[in-house]
């Protein structure tokens, strides 16, 4: 990020120094493949590298593994007690994000505090974005706006299932821009989603690791004008989109409160606390903050809510499962917070998804701000360290036949298993409070140096919510060909460390279907939508992103 990784200010006895030096000369790197003179590994595949590199771990027998690709010193934890003791046991030194030159420095994103290194500015931002989003907050101010949301998503399958993947964007960005600023979205094109989604649409550019000026961060000196600069064109527009997300909905607040409305807003609640630390920054701070909720939300969470439709499609017998839960417990209404305790199967269906096909299968890098001896090995200051989630998460020893969809393994004594949820909240990331050393107790700083993800309980809040609501609704089934027999669906991956997926194709019925009707869902059908899908057996077909060719469309 341009950044100087050693902006903590630690205290000379507590950083490298002497110690750094020492490891250097004395201890080896972690194993790892045969590195090249200058290009190191820069011949490893770069797709789907969380499965090289857990295949590179298993090879060398070691769950730490080093890579280097040009000057970068790449450390990666391939099991969960690597991970934790690294990321979370030593969070002081390893809760700082590495350098991104592209993205922090020329795109603007130096604002977003997800990607700022470790610092007082970071410290600021995430403290304002906690106070919104830690759970008891959360249930009091978001639940009611997630329960509308999740109704609404169910509203517009029916509607138009075609667009099931924009719905589902739809209402989780209108659901955030509701609690962050309390502003109306529009059930199409809505200008503040159209902003904000702009601004993200460079975050996935630069992540697909493009840019030749993350590699030699020298170039972003290179005059506008010359051939091959085009990079700096790139970075305004995505500061400027960027900058319009900051600003526009924020200012929009601020007018609704001097008219007297938008007081149920995180904007007003952060400003109302007036807590910042001084120096004229409070309302950047602010702001920045609530952007980052919008960010976080929208570029993660609509990911294994639209896996979702794939794999119950896929199984039918977990979406039996879950169905009779839902019918037996609701009798007759939608899903709603109270009715969690009494729904462990869909809590299960929940974290399986988040298991079965993380979002973000290395995470989110981790920046080392000072070298450190670790099991033995040295492992360099300003290395940039990722944790496999998607190896943890397939950890044969912990979760057996990995490779299935097995909502059940979460289920003990009829609840869930809080050794196993523990274990799959690895897909929100590390560095986090760990209550296994008493040392904790008497380590106040270890707070400080949080860095797992911040909007999880919200993410679980909505997932859950949305996936209890739609399965009460609607059977999902496999899409069929144009002879009626039914086909898999084959899920496609845009490239890139983050996991996008392409449109695919489904079934979704409000009923008893010809084609997959195995169990009744009239009983559980809400009053909301009974209207309207009384006399609808099968409502939708969805269509493939690569031929973009219907398939068959039926409705009845
Ligand atoms: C299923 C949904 C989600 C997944 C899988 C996810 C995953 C992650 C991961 C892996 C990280 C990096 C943690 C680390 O550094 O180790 C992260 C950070 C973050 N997430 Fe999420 N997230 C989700 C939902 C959300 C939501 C709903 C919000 C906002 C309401 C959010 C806001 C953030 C922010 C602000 C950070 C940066 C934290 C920091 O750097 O201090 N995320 N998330």
């Amino acid at each position: 990020m341009g950044v100087e990784l050693s902006t903590l200010n630690m205290p000379p006895w507590r950083g490298a120094g002497y110690f750094g030096r020492k490891y250097r000369q004395t201890l080896p790197l972690p194993p790892g493949p045969k590195q090249y003179p200058i290009v190191g590994n820069l011949n490893l595949p770069n797709k789907d590298q969380w499965i090289v590199y857990d295949r590179i771990a298993k090879e060398h027998n070691s769950d730490i593994i080093h890579i280097r690709t040009f000057g970068s010193s790449l450390i990666v934890l391939n099991s969960f007690a690597a991970a934790v003791d690294l990321l979370d046991r030593r969070s002081r030194i390893s809760s700082s994000r590495p350098a991104a030159t592209m993205l922090y420095d020329l795109m603007g994103w130096k604002s977003m505090f997800s990607i700022q290194p470790y610092g007082q500015e970071w410290r600021d931002r995430r403290r304002v974005f906690w106070q919104e989003f830690h759970p008891e907050h959360g249930q009091r101010h978001h639940r009611p706006i997630q329960l509308h949301y999740s109704r609404e998503l169910v509203r517009r399958l029916y509607d138009s299932p075609l667009e099931f993947q924009a719905h589902i964007r739809h209402t989780i960005g209108a659901s955030i821009i509701s609690i962050a600023y309390g502003l109306d979205v529009q059930g199409k094109d809505d200008p503040y989603i159209t902003i904000a989604n702009n601004a993200l649409e460079y975050l996935d550019i630069s992540f697909a690791g493009t840019f030749m000026v993350d590699v030699f961060p020298i170039l972003r000196h290179v005059p506008r004008w010359m051939p091959g600069a085009g990079f700096r064109a790139t970075g305004e527009r995505a500061t400027h989109a960027l900058n319009l997300s900051i600003e526009v909905p924020y200012l929009q607040t601020l007018k609704s409160l001097t008219e007297g409305h938008g007081e149920s807003t995180f904007v007003h609640r952060a400003l109302s606390r007036g807590e910042i630390p001084s120096g004229g920054q409070e309302e950047r701070v602010i702001k920045e903050s609530v952007a980052a909720a919008y960010i976080g939300a929208n570029e993660t969470t609509p990911f294994p809510l639209t896996i979702f439709f794939a794999i119950m499609a896929h199984n039918l017998d977990v979406q039996t499962k879950a169905q009779r839960e839902l019918d037996q417990y609701l009798d007759h209404r939608f899903p709603d917070f109270e009715d969690q305790p009494h729904l462990p199967y869909i809590s299960a269906v929940m974290l399986e998804t988040l298991r079965w096909e993380p979002m973000t299968p290395l995470g989110l890098a981790h920046g080392l701000i000072s070298d450190d001896k670790f099991r033995g090995y040295y492992l360099p200051k300003g290395s940039i360290v990722f944790y496999n989630v998607w190896a943890i998460l397939r950890d044969e020893t912990i979760f057996p036949e990995p490779d299935k969809f097995n909502p059940s393994r979460f289920l003990k004594d009829g609840l869930i298993d809080t050794q196993l949820k523990d274990r799959v909240m690895s897909s929100f990331g590390f560095g986090r409070r760990h209550v296994v050393s008493i040392l904790c107790l008497y380590q106040p700083h270890v707070r400080k140096y949080l860095r797992i993800c911040p909007g999880r309980y919200f993410a679980m809040d909505t997932l859950w919510l949305s996936m209890a609501s739609i399965l009460s609704v609607y059977t999902i089934g496999k899409p069929v060909d144009e002879s009626g027999r039914k086909v898999d669906i084959a899920l496609k991956y845009k490239a890139g460390l983050n996991r996008f997926i392409a449109r695919f194709a489904f079934f979704l019925c409000a009923d008893e279907s010809p084609y997959i009707g195995t169990y009744s869902r009239s009983n559980a059908r809400s009053s909301l939508v009974l209207a309207k899908l009384r006399n609808s057996f099968l409502i939708c077909l969805g269509f493939d992103f690569a031929t973009v060719s219907t398939v068959s469309l039926g409705v009845h």
